[in-house]
C-alpha cells in the first residue's frame, strides 16, 4: 500500500462538490486524512467565484493510471466536461499529487505533480496535513517547502467546512472569537 495524496479544487458550488468527492474517496479507499479547506481567488484566470482547495491523503495499492482514471470519471460525474479548458471555472478538479515516492511519468501521469511547489493552494494544505513527509524529488519536508514558499500575490484563508457532521476545517476567525468571549 502506498500513501497517495490528491488535491481537490472547486469554484462552482464548492461545498456540495467537495463533500460528494470526500464521500466517494472514503467509500472507495477507506480511511482519509483531510486538510483544512482554503479559499482563494482563481490563479491564472479571472472569475468572480473563488476556489475552495484542500488536500486528502489515503493508502492504496492502485496504480497511477487507475487512480487517474477513477478521478477523471468522478470529475465527469460532477458535471465537468472532459475537454474543460485548463484555466476555467470548475465543479470539481482532482489532481494526483504523489503516489508513494514514485517519480516520473507513469501511465501518462507525471509524479510528483509540479503544482505542489508552484501553488500556495496546494502546498499550504499539504504542509499542514503532512508536515514531515518529504517531497519525493526535492527530498525536503513539505513544512520546509511551505516555510520558504514565495507567496507573491497569492492569498488564501481557511474556511469553515463540515463533512459527515464534523468540522474538518475552521476559519482562523472562530477560535479567536471564542477566545475573546471567554
Ligand atoms: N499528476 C497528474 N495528475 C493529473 N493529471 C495528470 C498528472 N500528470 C499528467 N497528467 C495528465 O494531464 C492531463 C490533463 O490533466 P490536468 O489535471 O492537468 O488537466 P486539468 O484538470 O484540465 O487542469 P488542472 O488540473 O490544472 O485544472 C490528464 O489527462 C493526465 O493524463
Ligand atoms: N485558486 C485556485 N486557482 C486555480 C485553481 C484552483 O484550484 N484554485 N485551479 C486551476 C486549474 O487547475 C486554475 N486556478
Amino acid at each position: 500500500m502506498k500513501l497517495v495524496t490528491v488535491s481537490l479544487g472547486s469554484n462552482i458550488y464548492p461545498t456540495r462538490h467537495i463533500r460528494y468527492c470526500l464521500d466517494a474517496l472514503a467509500e472507495t479507499f477507506g480511511s482519509l486524512q483531510i486538510s483544512r479547506v482554503f479559499e482563494s481567488e482563481p490563479v491564472g484566470f479571472t472569475d468572480s467565484r473563488n476556489f475552495y482547495n484542500l488536500v486528502v491523503a489515503f493508502h492504496s495499492d492502485w496504480s497511477p493510471g487507475e487512480l487517474q482514471a477513477w478521478s477523471k470519471q468522478l470529475e465527469i460525474e460532477h458535471g465537468r466536461l472532459p475537454d474543460t479548458a485548463k484555466f476555467s471555472p470548475r465543479a470539481l478538479d482532482i489532481d494526483l499529487l504523489t503516489v508513494g515516492s514514485l517519480c516520473g511519468t507513469i501511465d501518462d501521469v507525471t509524479l510528483p505533480r509540479s503544482e505542489i511547489t508552484h501553488n500556495a493552494f496546494v502546498l499550504q494544505p499539504l504542509a499542514e496535513l503532512l508536515p514531515t513527509e518529504r517531497h519525493p524529488l526535492c527530498d525536503t519536508s513539505y513544512a520546509s517547502l511551505w516555510k520558504t514558499f514565495e507567496l507573491g500575490s497569492q492569498r488564501l484563508w481557511a474556511v469553515d467546512f463540515s463533512w459527515r457532521g464534523r468540522w474538518i476545517s475552521q476559519s482562523d476567525e472562530l477560535p479567536r472569537l471564542a477566545a475573546a468571549r471567554r
